[in-house]
């Protein structure tokens, strides 16, 4: 697999996605009207997205990558910042166009289960889609139906079009997800922990044929997880999130490789080593609970749990994103 170029070499021109400043902050009220403060889930990221290109976003849970998620879908409003896809800012859209632009950008959610409607047929779920977006003909609704079920590997399609959710196995219906993810032909598919809810035995099947089909499609494909152990081969590009910031960010291998903030050591640290010889062994995890995104912490959010942290500097000023290895971004005064 490559690795990594620079965002302005693997694009075709123009970034597919260009997210700049980008807040989602969601408020919160005691009563229904009394204003407590704001859930900062989202604060101040700023990236770009190549097209064709695969990345991950990793971080704990309650980082924001969700809400990250669903602010690129258009489901939620920003605070402050932009997004901007094919040069075009969602802020901007009308109702009509956001439509349009949701249908470029497919997504594939965590539990399929919840994300199928119980009472509708494989046959429908792809249809509706279709019929929102203005396929009139039904035997090319039926067509696209039977040849995004063969790209899932839901073959002899016969055999799933009649069938509804709760007839299918958990693999099953995260394809089915998948296909109707893909049934609009996007251009960018968000996949949010789309394997955390399987059985183990299925879980790489689902992330290769996500990888195959990103890679036959030419899509851009931003993977959601917690799990940086399972990116290596899924991704070309790792953002590492703490506390609604992007902390590190570089291609995978030189991630994975050489990581350069204390919180991806971290992360690294606590993946299961194989090695049978190393179980005994202690290992550097600062303790703790991520902050509250509520009131967090001045200065570097990941201070109060890095086991670096300068008093005076960590604690009072915020990192900016400094460059410790060419084309590898990390926020950490270390680097100074
Ligand atoms: N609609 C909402 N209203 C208020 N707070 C919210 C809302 N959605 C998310 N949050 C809060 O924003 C923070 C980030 O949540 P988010 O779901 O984006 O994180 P995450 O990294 O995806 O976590 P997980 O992996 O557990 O889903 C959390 O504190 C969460 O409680």
């Amino acid at each position: 697999m490559s690795e990594w170029q620079p965002v302005t070499i693997v694009g075709h021109g123009e970034p597919l996605l260009s997210v700049s400043d980008l807040h989602t902050w969601f408020e919160l009220r005691q009563w229904g009207f009394l204003r407590v403060g704001a859930v900062r889930a989202v604060d101040g990221v700023s990236f770009e997205l190549a097209r064709g290109e695969s990345v991950a976003f990793v971080g704990e849970s309650g980082c924001g990558k969700s809400s990250l998620a669903r602010t690129l879908l258009g489901l939620h409003r920003p605070t402050r910042g932009e997004v901007r896809f094919a040069g075009r800012s969602l802020g901007g859209l009308k109702a009509r166009e956001l439509q349009a632009y949701r249908a470029k950008v497919g997504y594939v959610q965590q539990d399929p289960f919840g994300a199928l409607p119980p009472f509708l047929d494989v046959r429908r779920i792809l249809a509706e889609p279709l019929i929102v977006h203005g396929v009139k003909d039904r035997a090319q609704r039926d067509r696209r139906i039977r040849a995004v079920l063969d790209e899932v590997r839901l073959s002899p399609a016969e055999e799933f079009l009649p069938k509804f959710p709760h007839m299918l196995s958990g693999g099953q219906q995260q394809r089915v997800v998948i296909a109707r993810a893909l049934i609009l032909e996007p251009a960018m598919i968000i996949a949010d922990e789309p394997v955390s809810m399987l059985d183990a035995s299925v879980r790489v099947e689902i992330l290769n044929l996500l990888r195959h089909i990103q890679t036959q499609r030419e899509l851009t494909l931003a993977f959601i997880t917690h799990d940086l152990s399972s990116v290596r081969h899924y991704a070309e590009r790792i953002f590492v999130m703490y506390a609604g910031r992007v902390v590190e960010t570089a291609g995978v291998k030189e991630l994975l490789d050489h990581p350069q903030h204390p919180y991806t050591q971290s992360l690294l640290a606590a993946i299961a080593d194989p090695d049978a010889a190393n179980a005994t062994k202690q290992r550097e995890i600062p303790g703790g609970e991520p902050p509250s995104l509520l009131h967090p912490p001045k200065g570097c959010r990941f201070h109060p749990r890095c086991p670096h942290a300068m008093a005076g500097l960590c604690d009072v000023d915020e990192p900016p994103d400094f460059e410790p290895r060419r084309g590898h971004y990390s926020a950490c005064w270390l680097h100074r």
